[in-house]
């Protein structure tokens, strides 16, 4: 599957190693992810230095296009809840994960639409099954 994977940038990298985690295991499994660089140790890989307006069409385009997108929430981000919006208001599957115990905004946690989850994990390896279980299944 070709697949949208969002987490914070400018929202803070204190998530990075788990944004890793889950890039190397959904390529593991054979997806193209079509943001890995957002998983990148170094802001600058993962920013690319592009101009904004090319970050936005690149994206969105990127989010038009794939099938389903996968998203890291512990970090609140503006960038992040933009793209669930966008892509949930075109009809992708959406998968939202966040560290037990965080505080996640209610205009994600509270969203009931078919295709749309939202899981909280205690371990990597939590979320990495959770990962599995959504792409057997991620229109439900
Ligand atoms: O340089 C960028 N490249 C880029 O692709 N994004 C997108 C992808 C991420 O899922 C999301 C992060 O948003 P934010 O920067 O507000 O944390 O926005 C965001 C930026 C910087 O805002």
């Amino acid at each position: 599957m070709d697949l949208y994977f969002s987490c914070s940038l400018t929202g803070g990298r204190r998530d990075q190693p788990a944004y890793a985690a889950l890039v190397a295991h959904l390529q593991a499994l054979g997806h193209c992810v079509l943001t890995a660089h957002l998983a990148s140790e170094s802001v600058a890989a993962a920013d690319g230095g592009l101009a904004p307006e090319a970050v936005f069409e690149r994206d969105t385009a990127w989010l038009r296009g794939c099938d389903a997108v996968i998203a890291e929430v512990s970090t609140p981000s503006h960038g992040v809840g933009f793209e669930i919006a966008y892509a949930l208001e075109r009809g992708k599957p959406v998968l939202c994960l966040a560290r037990e115990g965080v505080r996640v905004s209610k205009m994600l946690t509270g969203i009931r639409r078919s295709g749309f989850s939202f899981q909280p994990y205690a371990t990597l390896e939590e979320a990495l099954t959770r990962v599995g279980g959504f792409l057997a299944e991620p229109g439900r």
